[in-house]
């Protein structure tokens, strides 16, 4: 089985940079297909496996695409096919995000329900909401929506139940190319959401408002490639800033920008940790004993849920008892059961785990069980005293660009031992971004594929 092998006590030093974020990329290669003419040019596109996944997705539509040195080319002039294939969209949730651009580009759209990280029940009825409100007519069934647009899509005034991140950006995708002006109220205002609005702005549409809670998205006739540069992923970022801090080490981490981790640095602050802000990143220094804290997670510009696992493994080194409270999703404590496995002491009561700091922490077989769990645990290992063995690296690699040797570049003792030889060289060729596999632009049957209002 393929594993990460901590053997934990070094204290981090030096500096690590932060690859592109896998939550804005995401949306925005998603949004590349709203373009008819031109190319899009998406730099700073981090090496991960789910953006291998959203661009097979989009290559299966018909789009060219290329990647070199980070550097993403899509061009769709023509879209080949309304359905998203199953095997794509069940391996992440962001793989749903197509759906908005197609019903908008081609007015139809057949695919399963996404998949993603197991950590609630993740439903899409806000997304639906929003799309049938601007005139689409939805059949679910057998695990799969199918959606078309009779006439092109048009504008209409959008109340999200809950602030969803995926169901902001697929409606706002949806409404660019609308007949008239959409509003989003209860919009979510992450980061991510603003990155998309600057690329879908930057091709040429008209959104207003994003990062409030309101955005206004007037629909335009047609859509150019453009050339943007992704922001640095905040929760990559983040979980240097825990490593830093758990070791005692004193890290600057690279591109992070603070703005967008304004409750982490905060929290890190109240427990004792050093930071220092600048416009090239973040400084990060422990040298003290931590002072417990409680942490509740909430939509931004609340504390992350996808922090909140990396969170509670620093905590479970402070001192004194933590509450942390999952308000986003319903079962995000999985990695809970990993960590007593390292002789944690952490009660789970609903949505609140009670966290006892200060129990030494001892190495152990444990499995990620999502993606920041596994970034969790490679934290606590780097604090943990002897080996820890990580498994489960399929979560991990859909989120963090070379974890292993950004963490070892920092004086972590840490390595990666691939299962066999065949399954690391498949795991090779899948990930070489410079491979002429994908450097390869695919040859779509072009088949074009009409507005059904066409
Ligand atoms: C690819 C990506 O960007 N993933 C992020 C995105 O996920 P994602 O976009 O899936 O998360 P959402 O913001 O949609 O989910 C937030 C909450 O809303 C609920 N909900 C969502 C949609 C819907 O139609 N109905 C509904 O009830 C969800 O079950 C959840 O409880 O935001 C999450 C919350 O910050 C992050 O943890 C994920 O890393
Ligand atoms: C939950 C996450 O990802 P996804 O929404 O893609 O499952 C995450 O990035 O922590």
């Amino acid at each position: 089985m393929t594993k990460i092998i901590v053997r934990g006590g070094q204290r981090l030093t030096g500096t690590v940079r932060v690859s592109g974020a896998k939550n804005a990329v995401l949306p925005i290669l998603a949004a590349s297909l709203l373009a008819t003419e031109g190319d899009s040019v998406i730099c700073d596109v981090p090496l991960l496996d789910d953006v291998m996944t959203i661009q097979d997705v989009l290559a299966s539509l018909g789009a060219q695409i290329s990647y070199n040195n980070e550097t993403m080319r899509v061009s769709a002039p023509l879209i080949s096919s309304f359905e998203a294939p199953y095997e794509l969209i069940r391996k992440m949730r962001a793989s749903f995000l197509v759906m908005g651009p197609l019903l908008a580009r081609i007015g139809r759209v057949r695919i399963s329900l996404p998949g993603g990280c197991a950590i609630g029940t993740r439903p899409i009825d806000q997304h639906l909401k929003g799309f049938e409100a601007m005139g689409a007519e939805i059949t679910l069934g057998q695990g799969f929506i199918e959606a078309t647009a009779p006439t092109r899509l048009k504008g209409a005034k959008i109340y999200l139940d809950v602030a969803s991140v995926g169901a902001t950006e697929n409606i706002m995708m949806a409404a660019a190319l609308a007949n008239g002006t959409t509003t989003i109220e209860n919009a979510a205002k992450e980061p991510e959401i603003v990155d998309l609005a600057n690329y879908i702005n930057a091709m040429g549409g008209k959104v207003r408002g994003a990062g409030t809670g309101m955005i206004r998205i007037e629909g335009v006739e047609r859509m150019k490639g453009a050339k943007h540069n992704v922001i640095p992923d905040r929760v990559e970022a983040g979980t240097y800033m825990i490593a830093s801090a758990i070791t005692g080490g004193d890290v600057f981490i690279e591109g992070a920008i603070a703005d967008h981790l304004t409750p982490v640095i905060s929290k890190l602050q109240e427990m004792g940790v050093e930071i220092t802000e600048s416009d090239s990143g973040i400084r990060v220094r422990s040298s003290q004993s931590l002072k417990a804290v409680d942490v509740k997670t909430l939509p931004h510009p609340g504390f992350p849920t996808d922090m909140q696992s990396q969170m509670m493994a620093l905590l479970l080194v402070s001192e004194g008892t933590s509450v942390v409270t999952e308000t986003v999703f319903e079962n995000r404590f999985m990695h809970v059961e990993q960590f007593q496995k390292m002789n944690a002491s952490i009660k789970v009561d609903g949505r609140s785990a009670i966290v006892t700091g200060g129990v030494p922490l001892s190495g152990a077989k444990v499995c990620a069980t999502d993606l920041r769990a596994g970034a969790a645990l490679i934290c606590a290992a780097l604090r943990a005293d002897g080996e820890t063995e990580v498994t489960g690296l399929h979560h991990i690699d859909r989120g963090y660009v070379d974890i292993t040797g950004k963490l070892a570049s920092l004086g972590a003792n840490i390595s990666r031992e691939e299962a066999s030889e065949s399954v690391a060289a498949a795991q090779a060729i899948s990930k070489s971004a410079d491979s002429a596999a994908y450097k390869r632009e695919k040859e779509v049957a072009v088949l074009k594929v009409q507005p059904t209002w066409a």
